[in-house]
């Protein structure tokens, strides 16, 4: 089953249609961007997951922002990840006290060592996001790397694939190289606003696809 992650949400309407469609994990922004939340602001949209008996998991997403600054908005807002998206190192990484999602950004010069050395050197549970290196953005930016360098990493590892993602493209992406998850914030957009049918279709097309790797699995 492949994980779903829905980043950048900002209205409290987008986060009770992903918890009823059955996503994994919310992305709510913290870092500088037009999908910025302040805390208080993601809290208010949250609040009333947390009484559901069962909930999509939140994750904040920041940029080389203060340990102690990521560390106190995840508190404040109960997130149960951190997504670290900017250029931290090991060393920051041991100062955040939630489970991480700890983003890697391709370019055309990125090799599967490369990905495979850094997800060795990280904190045991971290979930890896692999997600398109942008000229003048941490994320967010809707395009995609190259995805041939997917089937060079050792399938069993906990990789999350964003960048560029969208209702038409995800069922390949999964049928070609069952990723652990996927994470999709533009591609579920429509001028910019988050829409109900684009977020609707994205989840069909994930289901669609692993339903049709369980039949591959199932003849073989
Ligand atoms: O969403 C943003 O604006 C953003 C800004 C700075 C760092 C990360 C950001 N977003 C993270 C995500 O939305 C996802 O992890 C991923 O990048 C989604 O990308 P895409 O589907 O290509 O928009």
């Amino acid at each position: 089953m492949t994980r779903i992650k829905i980043c950048g949400i900002t209205d409290v309407e987008t986060i009770g249609l992903c918890a009823r469609l059955g996503a994994d994990f919310i992305g709510l922004v913290f870092a500088e961007s037009r999908r910025k939340l302040t805390p208080e602001r993601a809290l208010e949209l949250t609040h009333h997951l947390f009484t559901m008996p069962k909930r999509p998991k939140l994750a904040g997403v920041f940029v080389n922002a203060p340990a102690y600054e990521v560390n106190r908005i995840a508190e404040y807002c109960r997130l149960d990840r951190v997504q670290l998206s900017g250029d931290e190192d090991e060393d920051y990484c041991r100062r955040i006290e939630r489970p991480l999602i700890r983003a890697t950004r391709i370019d055309g010069d990125t090799g599967a060592e490369e990905i495979e050395s850094r997800i060795a050197a990280a904190r045991p549970r971290t979930i890896h996001l692999l997600d398109r290196r942008g000229d003048d953005t941490y994320g967010g930016s809707g395009e995609k790397f190259d995805w041939t360098i997917l089937g060079g990493l050792e399938p069993s590892l906990p990789l999350m694939v964003a960048g560029g993602l969208t209702p038409e493209n995800v069922g390949e992406l999964i049928l070609r190289y069952h990723p652990w998850g996927v994470d999709v914030s533009s591609g579920v957009e429509s001028r910019g606003i988050k829409d109900p049918a684009k977020i609707l279709a994205f989840i069909r097309a994930v289901k669609a696809a692993d339903a049709r790797l369980k039949g591959v699995r199932n003849a073989a």
